[in-house]
């Protein structure tokens, strides 16, 4: 579904991806994993087409997504923190965005629904707490069914309730055969949602396997043992 090929990024003098090549297949939940600053945030910006790679090409259903902007009605992104008008209401915030997006043909108001977020359509962007703007952004990304999310550490800041909300909308749409990245540290999460782990060290994949062939390989049972194994071998 996603083919990413000899990707390279820099920002000035630092080079944050050297060669990425890597592609996902639909109905996959991917956990992106690496250091922090090791070009994950980067990969994502440029599927989304919000930086622009310096070499390489990414195909989505084979076709070259690179300087086109079309192809990001079928992505949904959830960032890392959102960032909406302080002054807008939750309401007009989902109001705004549904009129931007008059085309979709599937409103999913699931999640807005699961988080309760009609109670609070009132309130201002401004005023929410982390968790509540989270539940928001999350809202948002599954709303137009996309074919492909792309969610950035999207329980950091969750409730262990509205956390397991997100995780079974996760499944849930995994099922109906979308594609799904995650980016995570936490690793019950990934094991828990995750059919496969990539792993970007320093600007570059490390490993890309399913979390199955990374247990038998390691011959760990726990994917945290496994995957600290697989860094001190190589
Ligand atoms: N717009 C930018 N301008 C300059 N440097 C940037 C920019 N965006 C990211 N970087 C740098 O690129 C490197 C990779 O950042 P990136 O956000 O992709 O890492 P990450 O793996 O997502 O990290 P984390 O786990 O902390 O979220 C970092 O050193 C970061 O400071």
């Amino acid at each position: 579904m996603i083919t990413i090929e000899n990707l390279r990024k820099s920002y000035g003098k630092l080079q944050v991806l050297k060669d990425v090549s890597v592609s996902f297949g639909a109905g996959r939940v991917v956990s992106v994993i690496g250091p922090n600053g090791s070009g994950k945030t980067t990969m994502s910006k440029c599927i989304l087409g919000m930086v622009l790679p310096d070499s390489g090409d990414i195909k989505i259903e084979g076709e070259s997504v690179l300087k086109k902007y079309a192809y990001r009605s079928q992505i949904g992104y959830m960032p890392q923190i959102g960032r909406y008008p302080e002054n807008m209401k939750i309401r007009q915030v989902i109001q705004m965005i549904r009129d931007i997006r008059k085309d979709a043909k599937v409103v999913d108001e699931e999640l807005i629904g699961l988080y309760g977020l009609e109670g609070m359509y009132e309130k201002r962007m401004g005023s929410l707490s982390g968790g509540t703007k989270q539940k928001v952004s999350a809202a948002l990304a599954f709303m137009f069914d996309p074919k492909i999310l792309i969610l950035d550490e999207p329980t950091a800041g969750l409730d262990p309730i509205s956390a397991e909300i997100l995780k079974c909308k996760i499944l849930k749409e995994k099922k109906r055969g979308k594609l799904i990245l995650i980016t995570s540290h936490i690793m019950s999460e990934i094991e828990e949602v995750a059919d496969e782990v990539m792993c970007m060290m320093d600007g570059h994949v490390k490993f890309h396997e399913t979390i199955a062939d990374i247990k038998a390989h390691t011959n760990e049972e726990r994917l945290g043992k496994a995957i600290a194994k697989i860094m001190e071998e190589e």
